[in-house]
Protein backbone atom coordinates (compact mmCIF):
# COMPACT_ATOMS: atom_id res chain seq x y z
CA UNK A 1 0.00 0.00 0.00
CA UNK A 2 1.75 3.30 -1.57
CA UNK A 3 2.25 6.29 0.90
CA UNK A 4 -0.43 9.13 -0.50
CA UNK A 5 1.53 12.32 -1.31
CA UNK A 6 -2.00 14.33 -1.53
CA UNK A 7 -0.84 17.65 0.27
CA UNK A 8 2.90 18.77 0.14
CA UNK A 9 4.11 21.80 2.45
CA UNK A 10 6.53 23.46 1.93
CA UNK A 11 8.49 25.07 4.85
CA UNK A 12 11.34 27.65 5.70
CA UNK A 13 13.83 25.48 7.44
CA UNK A 14 14.43 28.99 8.76
CA UNK A 15 11.16 29.12 10.54
CA UNK A 16 11.29 26.92 13.74
CA UNK A 17 7.48 27.61 14.99
CA UNK A 18 6.57 26.68 11.37
CA UNK A 19 8.51 23.16 11.11
CA UNK A 20 7.15 22.31 15.05
CA UNK A 21 3.59 23.22 14.18
CA UNK A 22 3.57 20.83 11.35
CA UNK A 23 3.85 18.03 13.43
CA UNK A 24 0.40 18.35 13.65
CA UNK A 25 -1.01 19.60 10.49
CA UNK A 26 -2.58 17.32 8.18
CA UNK A 27 -0.23 16.92 5.27
CA UNK A 28 0.90 13.49 3.47
CA UNK A 29 4.64 15.38 3.14
CA UNK A 30 6.38 17.88 3.96
CA UNK A 31 9.10 19.68 2.38
CA UNK A 32 11.84 21.50 4.64
CA UNK A 33 13.42 24.26 2.46
CA UNK A 34 16.65 25.33 2.70
CA UNK A 35 16.62 26.92 -0.64
CA UNK A 36 14.27 29.50 -1.67
CA UNK A 37 12.39 30.22 1.11
CA UNK A 38 15.62 30.80 3.22
CA UNK A 39 17.45 34.16 2.52
CA UNK A 40 21.63 34.21 1.76
CA UNK A 41 22.02 35.03 5.18
CA UNK A 42 19.89 32.51 7.64
CA UNK A 43 21.09 29.06 5.36
CA UNK A 44 23.54 28.10 8.02
CA UNK A 45 21.15 28.70 11.21
CA UNK A 46 18.32 27.00 8.95
CA UNK A 47 20.49 24.16 8.72
CA UNK A 48 21.12 23.96 12.47
CA UNK A 49 17.39 24.67 13.09
CA UNK A 50 16.49 21.41 10.61
CA UNK A 51 18.80 19.28 12.21
CA UNK A 52 17.08 19.98 15.50
CA UNK A 53 13.50 19.87 14.09
CA UNK A 54 13.64 16.73 11.96
CA UNK A 55 14.74 15.08 15.25
CA UNK A 56 10.56 15.82 16.36
CA UNK A 57 7.64 13.48 15.26
CA UNK A 58 6.40 13.93 12.46
CA UNK A 59 4.10 10.74 12.15
CA UNK A 60 3.40 9.15 8.95
CA UNK A 61 3.89 12.56 7.08
CA UNK A 62 7.07 12.22 4.67
CA UNK A 63 10.09 13.99 5.57
CA UNK A 64 11.82 15.60 2.36
CA UNK A 65 14.46 17.89 2.43
CA UNK A 66 14.75 20.45 -0.21
CA UNK A 67 18.97 21.78 -0.67
CA UNK A 68 20.42 24.39 -2.43
CA UNK A 69 21.88 23.02 -6.01
CA UNK A 70 25.35 22.23 -5.49
CA UNK A 71 26.92 24.58 -7.60
CA UNK A 72 25.85 27.45 -5.33
CA UNK A 73 27.46 28.70 -2.05
CA UNK A 74 25.56 26.39 0.45
CA UNK A 75 25.02 23.36 -1.85
CA UNK A 76 27.50 20.87 -0.57
CA UNK A 77 26.91 21.98 3.37
CA UNK A 78 23.38 21.17 2.88
CA UNK A 79 24.40 17.26 0.98
CA UNK A 80 26.92 16.65 3.84
CA UNK A 81 24.04 17.79 6.24
CA UNK A 82 21.40 15.09 4.99
CA UNK A 83 24.27 12.45 4.37
CA UNK A 84 24.22 12.30 8.65
CA UNK A 85 20.69 12.36 9.24
CA UNK A 86 20.20 8.79 9.84
CA UNK A 87 17.04 8.34 8.84
CA UNK A 88 15.54 11.37 9.77
CA UNK A 89 14.74 11.91 6.09
CA UNK A 90 12.43 10.29 3.76
CA UNK A 91 13.76 11.83 0.79
CA UNK A 92 16.28 14.27 -0.63
CA UNK A 93 14.86 17.24 -3.27
CA UNK A 94 17.45 18.34 -5.47
CA UNK A 95 16.26 21.97 -7.47
CA UNK A 96 16.65 22.76 -10.70
CA UNK A 97 17.98 19.57 -11.97
CA UNK A 98 18.78 19.96 -15.54
CA UNK A 99 19.83 16.50 -16.37
CA UNK A 100 20.16 13.04 -14.81
CA UNK A 101 23.94 13.90 -14.37
CA UNK A 102 22.61 16.52 -11.49
CA UNK A 103 21.34 13.17 -9.48
CA UNK A 104 24.45 11.40 -9.98
CA UNK A 105 26.51 13.99 -8.33
CA UNK A 106 23.75 14.39 -5.41
CA UNK A 107 23.82 10.56 -5.47
CA UNK A 108 27.69 10.30 -4.71
CA UNK A 109 27.53 12.93 -1.69
CA UNK A 110 24.21 10.82 -0.24
CA UNK A 111 24.38 7.10 -0.81
CA UNK A 112 21.38 5.62 0.83
CA UNK A 113 18.56 8.56 1.11
CA UNK A 114 15.87 8.28 -1.81
CA UNK A 115 16.41 10.92 -4.06
CA UNK A 116 13.41 14.08 -5.50
CA UNK A 117 14.27 16.25 -8.45
CA UNK A 118 12.63 19.68 -8.66
CA UNK A 119 11.40 19.99 -12.35
CA UNK A 120 11.85 24.00 -13.20
CA UNK A 121 13.75 24.34 -15.88
CA UNK A 122 13.39 24.04 -19.96
CA UNK A 123 16.65 22.05 -20.28
CA UNK A 124 14.86 20.12 -17.40
CA UNK A 125 11.23 19.53 -19.17
CA UNK A 126 13.50 18.36 -22.60
CA UNK A 127 15.76 15.92 -20.11
CA UNK A 128 12.48 14.45 -18.14
CA UNK A 129 12.81 11.17 -19.24
CA UNK A 130 16.43 10.68 -18.85
CA UNK A 131 15.64 12.14 -15.09
CA UNK A 132 12.85 9.96 -14.48
CA UNK A 133 14.68 7.32 -15.22
CA UNK A 134 17.42 7.75 -12.73
CA UNK A 135 17.42 5.07 -10.69
CA UNK A 136 17.99 6.97 -7.51
CA UNK A 137 15.10 9.14 -8.27
CA UNK A 138 11.73 8.71 -6.43
CA UNK A 139 9.65 11.20 -7.14
CA UNK A 140 9.33 14.86 -9.43
CA UNK A 141 7.96 18.10 -8.11
CA UNK A 142 6.98 20.69 -10.53
CA UNK A 143 8.60 23.99 -9.77
CA UNK A 144 6.17 26.14 -11.91
CA UNK A 145 7.33 29.35 -10.13
CA UNK A 146 10.88 28.98 -11.84
CA UNK A 147 9.77 27.70 -15.08
CA UNK A 148 6.96 30.40 -15.53
CA UNK A 149 10.25 32.66 -15.01
CA UNK A 150 12.58 31.00 -16.91
CA UNK A 151 9.93 30.68 -19.86
CA UNK A 152 8.63 34.41 -19.39
CA UNK A 153 5.12 33.11 -19.34
CA UNK A 154 2.15 35.15 -17.53
CA UNK A 155 0.05 33.67 -15.23
CA UNK A 156 -2.97 32.08 -16.47
CA UNK A 157 -5.86 29.92 -14.64
CA UNK A 158 -6.04 27.39 -17.20
CA UNK A 159 -2.11 27.27 -16.72
CA UNK A 160 -1.85 27.03 -20.86
CA UNK A 161 1.61 28.03 -20.80
CA UNK A 162 2.84 25.27 -18.58
CA UNK A 163 1.08 22.44 -20.11
CA UNK A 164 4.00 21.37 -22.57
CA UNK A 165 5.86 20.92 -19.66
CA UNK A 166 3.34 19.91 -17.10
CA UNK A 167 2.67 16.82 -20.29
CA UNK A 168 6.39 16.00 -19.91
CA UNK A 169 7.07 15.11 -16.59
CA UNK A 170 3.76 13.72 -16.05
CA UNK A 171 4.86 11.53 -19.32
CA UNK A 172 8.62 10.77 -17.63
CA UNK A 173 7.10 9.92 -14.55
CA UNK A 174 4.48 7.65 -15.40
CA UNK A 175 7.06 6.02 -17.63
CA UNK A 176 9.66 5.59 -15.11
CA UNK A 177 6.95 4.25 -12.11
CA UNK A 178 7.71 7.06 -9.77
CA UNK A 179 5.63 9.64 -7.92
CA UNK A 180 5.14 13.09 -9.45
CA UNK A 181 3.40 16.09 -7.27
CA UNK A 182 2.37 19.93 -9.27
CA UNK A 183 2.96 22.78 -8.22
CA UNK A 184 2.42 25.43 -5.89
CA UNK A 185 -0.55 27.99 -5.77
CA UNK A 186 0.90 31.54 -5.16
CA UNK A 187 -2.41 33.00 -3.75
CA UNK A 188 -2.40 30.89 -0.68
CA UNK A 189 -6.16 32.57 0.38
CA UNK A 190 -8.01 31.82 -2.85
CA UNK A 191 -9.78 28.46 -2.14
CA UNK A 192 -11.42 28.79 -5.65
CA UNK A 193 -8.40 29.38 -7.61
CA UNK A 194 -6.59 26.59 -5.49
CA UNK A 195 -9.31 23.98 -5.93
CA UNK A 196 -9.62 25.31 -9.50
CA UNK A 197 -5.69 24.06 -10.01
CA UNK A 198 -6.11 20.94 -8.00
CA UNK A 199 -9.05 19.44 -9.89
CA UNK A 200 -6.71 20.42 -12.95
CA UNK A 201 -3.76 18.56 -11.09
CA UNK A 202 -5.68 15.57 -10.49
CA UNK A 203 -7.47 15.18 -13.81
CA UNK A 204 -3.94 15.20 -15.26
CA UNK A 205 -2.38 12.42 -13.31
CA UNK A 206 -0.34 14.14 -10.46
CA UNK A 207 -0.22 12.18 -7.49
CA UNK A 208 -0.58 15.34 -5.31
CA UNK A 209 0.30 19.50 -4.93
CA UNK A 210 3.10 21.09 -3.39
CA UNK A 211 1.69 24.03 -1.31
CA UNK A 212 2.61 26.93 1.21
CA UNK A 213 0.34 27.36 3.81
CA UNK A 214 -1.46 25.44 6.34
CA UNK A 215 -4.35 26.79 4.86
CA UNK A 216 -4.20 25.19 1.48
CA UNK A 217 -4.14 21.33 3.18
CA UNK A 218 -7.81 20.65 3.72
CA UNK A 219 -8.54 21.41 -0.44
CA UNK A 220 -5.47 19.38 -1.58
CA UNK A 221 -6.41 16.34 0.53
CA UNK A 222 -10.34 16.58 -0.45
CA UNK A 223 -8.81 16.94 -4.28
CA UNK A 224 -6.44 14.23 -4.72
CA UNK A 225 -8.49 11.56 -2.65
CA UNK A 226 -11.15 9.64 -4.41
CA UNK A 227 -14.41 10.34 -3.89
CA UNK A 228 -17.08 8.36 -2.49
CA UNK A 229 -18.53 8.01 -5.95
CA UNK A 230 -15.35 6.71 -7.07
CA UNK A 231 -14.54 4.00 -4.52
CA UNK A 232 -17.97 2.40 -4.57
CA UNK A 233 -17.84 2.59 -8.74
CA UNK A 234 -14.48 0.94 -8.13
CA UNK A 235 -16.23 -1.89 -5.69
CA UNK A 236 -18.74 -2.36 -7.84
CA UNK A 237 -16.71 -2.88 -11.27
CA UNK A 238 -14.15 -5.53 -9.52
CA UNK A 239 -17.58 -7.35 -8.14
CA UNK A 240 -18.97 -7.16 -12.22
CA UNK A 241 -15.61 -8.15 -13.68
CA UNK A 242 -15.40 -10.65 -11.41
CA UNK A 243 -18.57 -12.43 -11.64
CA UNK A 244 -18.30 -11.87 -15.79
CA UNK A 245 -14.88 -13.83 -15.25
CA UNK A 246 -16.92 -16.67 -13.50
CA UNK A 247 -19.09 -16.69 -16.33
CA UNK A 248 -16.31 -17.04 -18.70
CA UNK A 249 -16.72 -13.25 -20.09
CA UNK A 250 -14.07 -11.01 -20.73
CA UNK A 251 -15.97 -7.67 -20.54
CA UNK A 252 -18.69 -6.72 -17.50
CA UNK A 253 -21.23 -3.67 -17.99
CA UNK A 254 -21.61 -1.51 -15.01
CA UNK A 255 -23.20 1.87 -15.23
CA UNK A 256 -24.10 1.34 -19.00
CA UNK A 257 -20.36 1.60 -19.38
CA UNK A 258 -17.58 -1.63 -20.28
CA UNK A 259 -15.41 -2.65 -17.61
CA UNK A 260 -12.24 -4.38 -19.16
CA UNK A 261 -8.99 -5.90 -17.08
CA UNK A 262 -7.33 -2.21 -17.17
CA UNK A 263 -10.31 -0.64 -15.60
CA UNK A 264 -10.06 -3.29 -12.78
CA UNK A 265 -6.50 -2.10 -12.49
CA UNK A 266 -7.73 1.31 -11.97
CA UNK A 267 -10.24 0.53 -9.66
CA UNK A 268 -8.02 -1.55 -7.63
CA UNK A 269 -5.58 1.19 -7.52
CA UNK A 270 -8.73 3.73 -6.18
CA UNK A 271 -9.29 0.95 -3.29
CA UNK A 272 -5.60 1.12 -2.54
CA UNK A 273 -5.35 5.10 -2.58
CA UNK A 274 -8.61 4.73 -0.51
CA UNK A 275 -7.31 2.79 1.76
CA UNK A 276 -3.38 4.41 2.10
CA UNK A 277 -5.35 7.72 2.82
CA UNK A 278 -7.34 6.64 5.84
CA UNK A 279 -3.79 4.61 7.42
CA UNK A 280 -2.80 7.59 7.18
CA UNK A 281 -5.23 9.41 9.10
CA UNK A 282 -5.30 6.56 11.91
C1 LIG B 1 3.46 32.69 2.87
C2 LIG B 1 3.93 32.80 4.30
C3 LIG B 1 5.13 33.72 4.39
C4 LIG B 1 2.79 33.35 5.16
O1 LIG B 1 3.22 33.31 6.50
P1 LIG B 1 2.42 33.99 7.68
O2 LIG B 1 2.18 35.43 7.36
O3 LIG B 1 3.14 33.66 8.96
O4 LIG B 1 1.05 33.26 7.63
P2 LIG B 1 -0.04 33.14 8.72
O5 LIG B 1 0.08 34.24 9.73
O6 LIG B 1 -1.34 33.02 8.01
O7 LIG B 1 0.30 31.75 9.43
C5 LIG B 1 -0.66 31.16 10.27
C6 LIG B 1 -0.01 30.04 11.02
O8 LIG B 1 0.47 29.04 10.12
C7 LIG B 1 1.86 28.88 10.26
N1 LIG B 1 2.44 28.66 8.93
C8 LIG B 1 2.46 29.52 7.91
N2 LIG B 1 3.01 28.97 6.84
C9 LIG B 1 3.35 27.72 7.20
C10 LIG B 1 3.94 26.64 6.51
N3 LIG B 1 4.32 26.76 5.24
N4 LIG B 1 4.08 25.50 7.19
C11 LIG B 1 3.71 25.37 8.48
N5 LIG B 1 3.12 26.35 9.19
C12 LIG B 1 2.96 27.51 8.54
C13 LIG B 1 2.37 30.14 10.91
O9 LIG B 1 3.56 29.88 11.59
C14 LIG B 1 1.21 30.48 11.82
O10 LIG B 1 1.26 29.62 12.93
P3 LIG B 1 0.83 30.12 14.40
O11 LIG B 1 2.05 30.81 14.92
O12 LIG B 1 0.49 28.89 15.14
O13 LIG B 1 -0.32 31.03 14.22
C15 LIG B 1 4.28 31.39 4.86
O14 LIG B 1 3.12 30.62 4.78
C16 LIG B 1 5.44 30.71 4.21
O15 LIG B 1 6.58 31.04 4.47
N6 LIG B 1 5.17 29.71 3.36
C17 LIG B 1 6.16 28.88 2.75
C18 LIG B 1 6.87 29.62 1.63
C19 LIG B 1 7.86 28.69 0.98
O16 LIG B 1 8.24 27.68 1.53
N7 LIG B 1 8.28 29.02 -0.26
C20 LIG B 1 9.22 28.22 -0.97
C21 LIG B 1 8.54 27.11 -1.67
S1 LIG B 1 7.64 27.60 -3.09
C22 LIG B 1 8.79 27.24 -4.33
O17 LIG B 1 9.90 27.60 -4.19
C23 LIG B 1 8.29 26.40 -5.43
C24 LIG B 1 9.22 26.06 -6.58
O18 LIG B 1 10.57 26.02 -6.32
C25 LIG B 1 8.90 26.87 -7.80
O19 LIG B 1 9.82 27.32 -8.48
O20 LIG B 1 7.71 26.99 -8.10
MG1 LIG C 1 11.83 26.85 -7.75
Amino acid sequence: MARPYRSVLYIPAANARAMEKAQGLPADAIIFDLEDAVSPGEKSAARDALKVALTGDYGPRARIVRINALDSAWGEDDARLCAGLDGYADAVLIPKVDSAADLDKVAALIPDTPLWAMMETPLGMLNAAGIAAHPRLAGMVMGTNDLAKELNSRFRADRLPMQAGLGLCLLAAKAHGKLIVDGVFNAFRDEDGLRAECEQGRDMGFDGKTLIHPAQLAIANECFAPTEAEVDLARRQIDAFEQASAEGRGVAVVDGKIVENLHVETARTTLDRAQAIAAMAG
